[in-house]
């Protein structure tokens, strides 16, 4: 139904309770710390929608993996909420968390974290096998797509010890793809690659954005960051910027056309 609102934030506010796939309230993360708690983040309020390709920049300990780690529910809030798709994960018990981020998120940690005593093949078979998604006829078939998909089909039958770095940051990659997620966040999955292998993977996540996957991406890599549809930079433990890089001019043109007619402004943005 049609609502109207006076004010950009009343219509923030209402989508934030009724649309947005992901929505933190005050976030802030406290480190135990001898020196007393430490503060990683320091109240963030942030907002994703379905669709977008979300870039996370800012310097070394500025607070991104820790504000992923909020987003993908491995570690929880101080204090504040993290909403889901309308679901308050912060309350979630480890069991409903572990099953609800099985099947709702894809997860490419910073150091791969792949199990060392399996094979490539069974890492990405795993997250099928935990939350029983797909025969395991089907699994061991979709695993082969997957890595053939990140060009490491040959290392399939291989232990992570005998494969490369970028090799194992591939297979991070096409294990956080296995139950199909609708999101995907990513700590620096292109860090351990080379530049055209970086671009190559890069293209393959806006392929995935297109195909309507949410994408929240940790990067170092500026020429990748201005490339995706917005760009949240953290310093300090705290949301200092949220740009919009790769919006095309004719977007912005629709936007400012709509507010010189001085109409009231609708849940647009
Ligand atoms: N378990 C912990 N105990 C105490 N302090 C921590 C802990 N984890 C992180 N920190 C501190 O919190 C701050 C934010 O760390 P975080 O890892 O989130 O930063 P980052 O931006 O991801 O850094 P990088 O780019 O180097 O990975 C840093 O000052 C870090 O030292």
């Amino acid at each position: 139904m049609f609502k109207a609102f006076n004010r950009r934030s009343e219509a923030a506010d209402y989508k934030a309770e009724n649309e947005y796939l992901i929505t933190l309230g005050d976030v802030k993360k406290a480190y135990k710390t001898e020196a007393g708690d430490f503060y990683a983040l320091k109240g963030i309020d942030l907002t994703i929608d379905r669709g977008e390709f979300v870039g996370i920049i800012g310097k070394s300990g500025s607070g991104k993996s820790t504000l992923v780690n909020m987003i993908t529910g491995i570690d929880r809030p101080s204090s504040g909420e993290v909403i889901m798709n309308g679901t308050a994960i912060h309350h979630f018990n480890e069991g409903q968390m572990a099953k609800w981020r099985g099947v709702t998120m894809g997860v490419v940690f910073q150091f791969f974290q792949l199990l060392p005593t399996l094979t490539v093949i069974e890492n990405v078979m795993l997250p099928m096998d935990f939350c029983n998604m797909y025969s395991s006829h089907e699994r061991h078939d979709r695993a082969m797509e997957l890595l053939s998909l990140m060009d490491v089909e040959a290392q399939a039958n291989k232990l992570p010890t005998m494969i490369s770095g970028g090799q194992q940051q591939r297979v991070a990659i096409a294990r956080a793809l296995a139950n199909d997620p609708p999101i995907v966040v990513a700590d620096e999955p292109t860090g351990n690659l080379d530049s055209r292998t970086a671009e190559q993977v890069f293209h393959l996540f806006e392929n995935l954005v297109a195909q309507g996957k949410t994408f929240l991406m940790v990067t170092h890599d500026d020429d990748l960051a201005e490339q995706m549809s917005r760009v949240i930079t953290i310093a300090d433990g705290e949301l200092v910027a949220d740009s919009r890089p790769a919006a095309s001019s004719a977007e912005l043109d629709v936007e400012a056309d709509t507010e010189s007619d001085g109409e009231t402004e609708k849940e647009s943005v």
